[in-house]
């Protein structure tokens, strides 16, 4: 049962549970259980079966179950994580890829930074690692930035005007996923969509249609790759709805790369000096051919908005639940930048706090919870040989640990405060973005966007409860997201 049917049994459990307690509940232990122990959603259904029964918390640091096909060895301890991930030689693999792989040998697609390995993976990773992974290859997309923010500030006073009380948003999630899209488009496409915008184009409202229903499918059929070939014929649906899902993905990015190269070529034609950001630079100096770029702006689109919005969200909702945490970062930015001044990336060293903000939201709430690696090597980790090709990490669990993080269920991103030079605040137990060579590319992309935004919005508002604001709890289906809308009231500065 725990091979093939493991999936089944983990459907047949959500609804048999569902019927007995609140979806929320069930979110809830089904989140607990697989972040103690276990890194995926689908991972282990006995397991859980049990562990909902008794309602115990799994506080095993080392567990193994199967998904789908696969074995796993998933590890929730911080010194043990740091174990693997030093032990990562210079073309680390990520696990359960092969649906991702399938898609693209099928379509004729090149694989990007996420879905691709080895030698076509470190290739890839080179020409795009000099471009985005320092904070002053990024600190050129400031303006771009500052621009969105500037509409997704004007969308909340449209939203606010139209509540009742005049200051609440509801489902901030929403208006976060459209600031997102918009501000990695403006980065990965250099151009605007339009998404935030009061009056959005007909043709526009199509495709943010179109892609907020691809991100929502794609979510639903992640797990297409772990249900057997031979029973597709059988259950078609996961695996239809997930060729869709990239079918559609990889068409939007192709509009635009396409656009792009269409745009160089004019002005190149009339004689122009070619400038521009990312896009520009992959498609002058030929470097990656046009299919791999293709695959590399579809991936990076995919990573880089769910994971945005959501961080986003949940800051939000910290600081609305935290107004003393809220006042002193809001005095740190009055006290350094001013409560008017437009802040750059240069200014955000200057806002210690904003910073820890943003670690203490990841430590609590990491989009990713867990992170599939596979082993290149036999280890032997905490007393265990692990067997070359299988593991998780789970920094869920690792971030909540008292001895990694004390008082480890707070909200204090004063925890991320260095008291002097010497001070290393960096801590294994919290890796949002993973570490090492195959970490997130995006991190600053993903810190530029929240930094940015988090600092307009609290200098134009104060965030606080609205009535509509209820718990929200985290949930899990490959991604951690807000169980419930997060509602909260944007108020004016005094
Ligand atoms: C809060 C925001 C984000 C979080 C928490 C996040 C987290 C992660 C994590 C945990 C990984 C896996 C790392 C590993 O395997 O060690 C990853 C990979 C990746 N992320 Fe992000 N990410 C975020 C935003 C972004 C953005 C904005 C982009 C692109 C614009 C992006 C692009 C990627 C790509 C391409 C990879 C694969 C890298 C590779 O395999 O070489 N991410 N991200």
């Amino acid at each position: 049962i725990q091979h093939d049917y493991s999936l089944f049994c983990h459907w047949i459990i959500r609804v048999v549970f569902n019927s007995y307690l609140s979806s929320n509940e069930v979110s809830l232990k089904m989140a607990d259980i697989q972040n103690y122990g276990f890194a995926t959603t689908a991972n282990s259904s006995l397991s859980r079966l049990s562990g909902i029964l008794c309602k115990c918390k799994l506080i095993c640091s080392m567990t193994k179950s199967h998904f789908g096909p696969q074995f796993v060895v998933s590890i929730a301890d911080r010194d043990m994580v740091a174990q693997v991930l030093r032990a990562e030689g210079r073309t680390p693999q990520r696990a359960n890829m092969e649906s991702w792989q399938e898609y693209r040998d099928l379509r004729g697609r090149a694989t990007g930074l996420i879905s691709a390995e080895g030698e076509q993976w470190l290739k890839m990773r080179s020409v795009l690692r000099q471009k985005v992974l320092k904070p002053k290859d990024v600190a050129v997309f400031s303006e771009g930035v500052n621009e969105v923010i500037t509409d997704l500030i004007k969308r909340i006073h449209t939203l606010r005007s139209q509540e009742e009380d005049g200051e609440t948003v509801t489902n901030v999630n929403n208006l976060f996923f459209k600031y997102s899209m918009e501000g990695v488009a403006t980065i990965l496409y250099e151009s605007r969509l339009g998404c935030l915008e009061n009056n959005i184009p007909e043709k526009t409202v199509e495709y943010i249609e179109a892609l907020e229903l691809m991100f929502s499918m794609f979510k639903t059929t992640m797990y297409a790759g772990a249900i057997p070939k031979w029973l597709r014929p059988f259950i078609p649906k996961p695996w239809r709805e997930f060729c869709r899902s990239w079918d559609g993905l990889f068409k939007f990015s192709q509009i635009h790369v396409d656009n792009k190269i269409k745009d160089i070529q004019s002005q190149l034609d009339q004689g122009e000096e070619v400038k521009g950001g990312l896009l520009t630079y992959l498609l002058l100096s030929k470097e990656l051919t046009v299919e791999e770029i293709y695959a590399n702006m579809t991936e990076m689109l995919l990573a880089g908005v769910d994971t945005t919005s959501f961080t986003l969200s949940w800051a939000t909702y910290l600081l609305a639940k935290h107004p003393e945490v809220q006042q002193s970062v809001y005095e740190e930015i009055v006290n350094n930048l001013g409560k008017d001044q437009v802040p750059t990336s240069d200014d955000v060293p200057k806002l210690p706090m904003i910073r820890g903000l943003l670690k203490e939201t990841l430590r609590l709430f990491p989009v990713l919870p867990g992170n599939g690696r596979v082993t290149q090597e036999d280890l032997v980790v905490g007393g265990y040989l692990i067997p070359k090709g299988v593991s998780s990490l789970c920094h869920y669990a690792t971030s909540y640990e008292e001895e990694n993080f004390p008082m480890a269920n707070d909200f204090r991103p004063e925890r991320w405060l260095r008291k002097d030079n010497m001070d290393r605040v960096d801590n294994f137990g919290s890796i949002p973005f993973g570490y090492g060579i195959r970490s997130c590319i995006g991190k600053r992309i993903a810190e530029l966007e929240i930094h940015l935004a988090l600092i307009q919005l609290l200098q134009n508002f104060e965030i606080k409860i609205s009535p509509k604001t209820k718990p929200v709890k985290a949930k899990t289906h490959g991604l951690l997201t807000p169980g419930d809308s997060i509602n909260v009231k944007f108020a004016d500065r005094k």
